[in-house]
């Protein structure tokens, strides 16, 4: 079945006016109003009605762009939520949901209210997320519907909390005075709890999804609805049983008895509206309406022109039947019309008929539906005088009787009737029952006439001729002023139910949705009260944080290189003495083994004496150690000053003994077999290795002689490491430089001509020359023995001595290209690591700062928009509701 939606492209039929010539022939107001009284009193309806037409059409329009805007916003601004509204079990006091526990709510006065009512308000994509709300709504007709949300006052005494039952006694409103109507969202899946159980499981973003196709469709129903109140034409649908005169009595109302076929058997297969031929430029044709498409008579491929000569070969198509698509019949009215002028267009309203199939079981559904479309304006229900009403009859005035509240009964074929009054009384009791109100108007909605006889020009059976003509022109009359009246309820009633309806699923949307918008914005306004003044200290305190972190790793480092610095120097003091550098476990100074075992002796000092430097150096890396677990825990200590309370604070602990640890000096300690840790000087050869001047320092001992002489004969004075241990003993210098110019394999040349001079000048004075002889023998005999004597306390500073000239020049690392100090290399080794270690200290906190700056920057900047969008819907949504109330009042101003 296929509704009728002309498009009005046709600028060319009007409304008929109370001034058409045709007017005064008409008398739709009683037969005692002259033609003047009811051409102004018409003139009234018509005025009365324009005015109600223009305002719904205006409210239709104003509907139209609020729906289009919500539709908007719901698509680029907010996803509308759809609220979901809860009532509380009767059987117990009112209960609130709060968190896992149900709490009573207090007697509240707004409760008992009128038209304000505790509900529940979940939103269907966060079902869980409950909020106590007070509906505010109203049914009336100087308000219309009505219905917008408030958040329910708190409790005012705090009530014991009771436990939750297994089942919260809440029950789903389905009320339709407060749930949604034309904008619910129905998935047509079955029971509405089964479809709202599904409908909770959807995303937000989907449910919005779903509401976009609700309100595109109803922004299509308000442009048909639009278009169908501006329709000048009204359109009267003439049902009934099988063969009750239906045809006939279309023919008979079109003047024209040749025009829909008639038999004595039924005929009529599919629903065919005959229209005045005016609409299609005069001519008389046939739309047959495709399937499925929107009827445009100005869009031929909405149906197919068929001959008029072929109209009984389709309206009596076996093949077609009641859910067919309907024939749309063009049709001149009658050459008689100017004296009695036919229904189509009679100069008032123009009228189309629609002739349906007669009623069986199968069709009594079909013309049932078609019937409550609203573009059908009148029904005529024709029954046969004899049959009186079958049971299909009753089905469909019970089923049609709920939309249509008036039924016009055309009680056919009262010319048969012998018994007239009974006949008249039984058919009116069984309207009583079927269709009270129909029952209470009787006088203009139940006709008994004889169609045939206006169809026709025929009388049959034995009735009353005269009577029954004058009993067809009333039914005309009745049906052009019920028309003509009731216009304004059957055209504008529908568009005016559903605009109202409508406007309250907007305000109920809108409303919800402010709650929504006014819930984000506080959650976003405490967030950024929460947010921002941490951020704001964060960034304030920036500069301090970094300019401490640099501090911190400066100055631990600077610690580090200095004590590093000043341990190894006394090391190697210690050291240059022949002492050992630190005393260490397990490590002592040799014991003297004799002249024999010199070489030996001067080895294990040499050894020891590294071994010591070696432990002196672990020190101080430990030293390092703690000075950087300090500095460390410093560092931690500013990250607790600067970051906020809820960052999450590292969780790495310091292990100081994986500090200088990757030193390829190692292997080479490992194969060397050397027990101490450290740089492993001890396993270096280079340095482990004695020499000759270990045991016997020739030229030191030169040298010492030589700062014995008088400063002038010495010109390598400064050269001296240390101030002369044996000033004293000049003799033995002498004797001393003598061996050691004898000796010459590890002297200086230098050493040796200085050494010549001295004897040489000593030599060539006669008196010394005397006794110069057993004077040399008994000093070198002495010196020789005193050097003996002193080796073991001798080897040990020689060596001592020695390692200190090699450590001052060099690193003594073994692959160490730069000559760099030893004491430099040592300072500089421990504090790079320390910086490396408090770097990376400072580095990880700096990135933690970095990022809790930024986490917290993302959340004052979406706070910040969230607070933007919500205060801009909540403005939104209130425009919203006072547009509803704008609308709601023109809307409501419409009295049908
Ligand atoms: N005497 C008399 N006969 C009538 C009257 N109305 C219709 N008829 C006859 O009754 C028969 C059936 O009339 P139709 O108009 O075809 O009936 P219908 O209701 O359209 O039949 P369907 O094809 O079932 O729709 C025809 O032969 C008509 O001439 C009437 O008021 N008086």
């Amino acid at each position: 079945m296929q509704p009728f939606h002309p498009q009005l492209h046709s600028p060319s039929i009007r409304p008929a006016t109370p001034d058409s010539p045709s007017f005064e022939k008409e008398s739709h107001f009683g037969p005692d109003l002259s033609a003047r009284q009811a051409r102004e009193l018409a003139q009234g309806v018509v005025r009365e009605y324009e005015v109600k037409r223009d305002k719904l059409d205006n409210a239709i329009k104003s509907s139209e762009y609020l729906v289009a805007d919500v539709r908007n916003f719901n698509a680029n601004q907010w996803a509308i939520r759809y609220p979901h509204l809860r009532t509380v079990d009767e059987a117990g006091p009112p209960l609130r949901m709060l968190s896992s526990t149900i709490i009573p709510i207090p007697s509240d006065p707004t409760a008992h209210r009128p038209g304000m009512a505790r509900r529940t308000l979940t939103f269907a994509d966060e079902p869980a997320e409950v909020t106590d709300v007070v509906l505010n709504s109203s049914s009336t007709v100087r308000q219309g519907l009505k219905r917008s949300l408030t958040v329910a006052p708190p409790p005012s005494t705090s009530p014991a909390t009771i436990s939750a039952p297994n089942n919260p006694p809440l029950v789903d409103v389905e009320n339709d005075e407060e749930d949604f109507s034309i904008l619910r969202l129905d998935l047509n899946l079955g029971a509405t709890r089964q479809a709202q159980t599904l409908i909770n499981q959807l995303e937000k973003a989907s449910i919005s999804a779903l509401l976009d196709t609700r309100l595109a469709a109803a922004l299509d129903h308000l442009q048909l609805l639009q278009k169908r109140v501006n329709d000048p034409q009204s359109r009267v649908l003439i049902t009934g049983d099988l063969n009750a005169g239906k045809s006939t009595l279309v023919n008979a109302l079109l003047r024209r008895n040749e025009v829909m076929p008639t038999d004595q058997q039924p005929l009529t297969t599919r629903f065919v509206e005959v229209v005045s031929a005016r609409e299609n430029g005069d001519k008389e044709e046939i739309h047959m309406l495709a399937a499925n498409v929107k009827y445009d008579p100005a869009n031929e491929s909405t149906y197919s022109v068929e001959d008029i000569n072929r109209l009984e070969e389709l309206v009596t198509d076996l093949d077609a039947d009641a859910s067919s698509p309907p024939l749309r019949v063009f049709l001149k009215e009658a050459d008689s019309q100017i004296t009695n002028p036919s229904i189509l267009h009679n100069g008032v309203i123009d009228i189309s008929l629609i002739d349906a199939p007669g009623l069986n079981r199968d069709s009594v559904k079909t013309t049932a539906n078609f019937a409550r479309q609203e573009e059908i304006d009148v029904v005529v229900f024709v029954v046969s005088a004899a049959n009186h009403f079958t049971l299909s009859a009753k089905e469909f005035i019970w089923q049609a009787g709920h939309e249509k509240a008036h039924l016009f009964i055309v009680v056919n074929r009262f010319d048969q009737i012998r018994d007239k009054e009974r006949c008249r009384r039984l058919v009116l009791e069984q309207i009583k029952q079927l269709s009270p109100s129909t029952f209470e108007d009787a006088a203009d909605l139940v006709h008994f006439v004889d169609s045939a006889k206006v169809a026709f020009g025929c009388t049959g059976g034995n009735g009353d001729a005269e009577e029954l003509d004058h009993a067809f022109e009333h039914l005309e009359h009745s049906l052009r002023s019920f028309v003509l009246v009731n216009r304004a309820k059957s055209k504008l009633g529908p568009a005016q139910n559903y605009v109202t309806h409508l406007l309250a699923d907007v305000e109920l949307l809108a409303s919800a949705n402010s709650l929504v918008a006014q819930k984000e914005r506080e959650a976003a306004k405490a967030e950024l009260e929460r947010t921002r003044p941490i951020l704001e200290k964060m960034q304030k305190g920036k500069d301090g944080f970094e300019e401490s972190l640099v501090a911190e790793e400066e100055t631990t480092t600077e610690q580090a290189i200095s004590r590093t610095r000043k341990g190894m120097q006394r090391a190697l003091e210690r050291v240059s003495k022949g002492e050992m550098a630190a005393p260490a476990p397990g490590l002592e100074m040799p014991s003297y083994p004799g002249l024999l075992g010199v070489w030996d002796y001067a080895k294990e000092v040499r050894r020891v004496l590294l071994a010591s430097l070696d432990f002196a150096t672990t020190l101080s890396e430990n030293d390092a150690r703690r000075l950087t677990t300090e500095g460390v825990n410093r560092v931690a200590e500013l990250g607790d000053t600067h970051l906020p309370k809820d960052v999450e604070r590292s969780k790495r602990v310091f292990n100081s003994n994986a500090m200088f640890s990757a030193r390829p000096v190692n292997r080479s300690r490992r194969q060397s077999g050397v027990g101490f840790i450290g740089l492993g000087l001890a396993a270096q050869t280079s340095l482990a290795e004695p020499d000759f001047m270990d045991i016997l320092d020739l030229s030191h001992h030169l040298f010492v002689a030589r700062a014995a002489l008088p400063s002038s004969m010495s010109s390598s004075h400064e050269l001296v490491p240390f101030a002369a241990e044996m000033s004293g003993l000049g003799a033995f210098s002498l004797g001393v430089g003598a061996l050691s110019m004898v000796s010459g394999k590890s002297v200086g040349l230098r050493s040796v001509l200085e050494g010549a001079i001295h004897v040489t000048e000593l030599a060539s004075n006669p008196a010394v020359r005397k006794w110069i002889g057993p004077v040399l023998g008994v000093v070198t005999l002495g010196a020789v023995g005193w050097v003996i004597l002193e080796l073991p306390r001798s080897i040990p500073r020689n060596v001592g001595r020695h390692l200190q000239t090699t450590l001052t020049i060099s690193s003594g690392v073994m692959d160490d290209s730069v000559n760099v100090p030893f004491v430099e290399a040592q300072a500089a080794r421990v504090g790079k690591e320390v910086r490396k270690v408090m770097r990376l200290a400072a580095w990880e906190l700096r990135e933690r700062f970095k990022n809790a700056v930024d986490a917290r920057g993302e959340v004052v900047r979406e706070s910040e928009e969230t607070e933007k969008r919500a205060v801009k819907a909540l403005a939104w949504f209130t425009e919203v509701e006072k547009r509803v109330e704008v609308i709601r009042q023109e809307v409501a101003e419409v009295k049908v």
